[in-house]
C-alpha cells in the first residue's frame, strides 16, 4: 500500500530511483543476496521486484481502462436466468463504456473444462479452474461476468477464495424450480426426469441457495429488462472510477 501511494505520486524515473534504493537497502543490509540461490532470509529480492513491478502495471491497466474490476458471479439453477442476465448485463456495460469479459459454465464446458462432468469433485474443478480464469480477467482489469450453476456454499466460497473477497460479487437469480422447468429450453429437466440426466441440480443433485448473496434477482417476478437495471443500478458504483 504505501509503495503504491508512493509511486502514484512519482515521476516514473523517480520511481525506478525509490525501486532502486529498496532493492540496494535490503541488498547492503544483507537481508538478501542478489542470486536466488543463495537468499540468506525470508525477503526475497525476485519477489520484491515483481511485486513492485505489478503495482506499477496496476495502475496503468487501471488508467487504461478506466474502471475498477469485480467478478459477477452468477448463481442459479438451471434456466434460472442466469445467461440472459449476463448477456444483458454486458451489454449494458459496454454500451456504457466499460470493458468486461462474460465467463459461462455451458460456453466453457465445450472447451476450457470438455474432460469434467456432474460429478461432486467435476462440478469443484469446474468452477475453480473457471474462477482461476476470471481472476486473470481481474488482473487486467476487466469486469467478469461469471455464470456458474455453483450448487453448493462450498463451491462459491472457493470461487470467492480464488478471486479474492472484496472483488467477488455474488448474485442469486432467484427462480422456483416449477418456473424453471416451464422455461428449460434445453429439456434438461424433462431428460433427468426420466433418468437420462444425472446430477441435474434441482432434481437429482441439491442446490444450495446462497445465503447472503450481494445481490437476489427474482427472476419469476421481474421482466429481464427490469432484473438487468436492478443488477446494472448495483454495479455502476463498483465500478466506477
Ligand atoms: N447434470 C448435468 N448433466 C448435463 N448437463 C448439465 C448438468 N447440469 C447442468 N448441465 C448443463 O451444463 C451447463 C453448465 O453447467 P455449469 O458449468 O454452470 O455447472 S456447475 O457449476 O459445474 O455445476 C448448464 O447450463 P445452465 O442451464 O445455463 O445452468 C446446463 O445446461
Ligand atoms: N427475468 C426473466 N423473465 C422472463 N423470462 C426469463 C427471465 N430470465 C430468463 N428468462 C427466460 O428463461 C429461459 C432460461 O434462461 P437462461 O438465461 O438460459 O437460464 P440459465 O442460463 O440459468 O440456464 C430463457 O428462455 C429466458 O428467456
Amino acid at each position: 500500500m504505501v509503495f503504491r501511494w508512493f509511486s502514484k505520486r512519482l515521476s516514473q524515473r523517480s520511481a525506478n530511483y525509490l525501486n532502486a534504493l529498496i532493492i540496494l537497502f535490503c541488498y547492503v543490509s544483507g537481508k538478501t543476496t542478489y542470486r536466488k540461490s543463495e537468499t540468506k532470509s525470508n525477503i526475497n529480492l525476485d519477489q520484491l521486484q515483481h511485486t513492485l513491478h505489478n503495482y506499477r502495471i496496476t495502475d496503468l491497466k487501471r488508467d487504461f481502462l478506466k474502471q475498477r474490476p469485480v467478478a459477477v458471479w452468477i448463481t442459479g439453477l438451471p434456466a434460472s436466468g442466469k445467461s440472459t442476465l449476463a448477456s444483458n448485463l454486458e451489454k449494458a456495460l459496454l454500451e456504457r463504456g466499460f470493458f468486461t469479459q462474460w465467463l459461462d459454465g455451458d460456453y466453457l464446458r465445450n472447451g476450457l473444462t470438455k474432460d469434467l462432468s456432474f460429478t461432486d469433485d467435476d462440478q469443484e474443478e469446474n468452477v475453480r479452474r473457471s474462477a482461476e480464469v476470471a481472476k486473470l480477467f481481474l488482473e487486467s482489469n476487466i469486469i467478469t461476468i461469471c455464470t456458474f450453476i455453483s450448487a453448493s456454499e462450498r463451491l462459491r466460497t472457493l470461487a470467492r477464495d480464488i478471486i479474492g473477497t472484496s472483488q467477488f460479487l455474488e448474485v442469486y437469480a432467484n427462480c422456483p424450480l416449477e418456473v424453471c422447468v416451464q422455461r428449460d429450453d434445453k429439456n434438461m429437466y424433462g431428460r433427468a426426469l426420466h433418468g437420462g440426466v444425472t446430477n441435474l441440480s434441482g432434481v437429482n443433485f441439491p442446490y444450495e441457495p446462497p445465503r447472503f448473496p450481494w445481490l437476489q434477482l427474482y427472476t419469476s417476478y421481474h421482466s429481464v429488462d427490469d432484473c438487468t437495471n436492478q443488477l446494472l443500478e448495483a454495479l455502476l458504483p463498483r465500478i466506477k472510477i
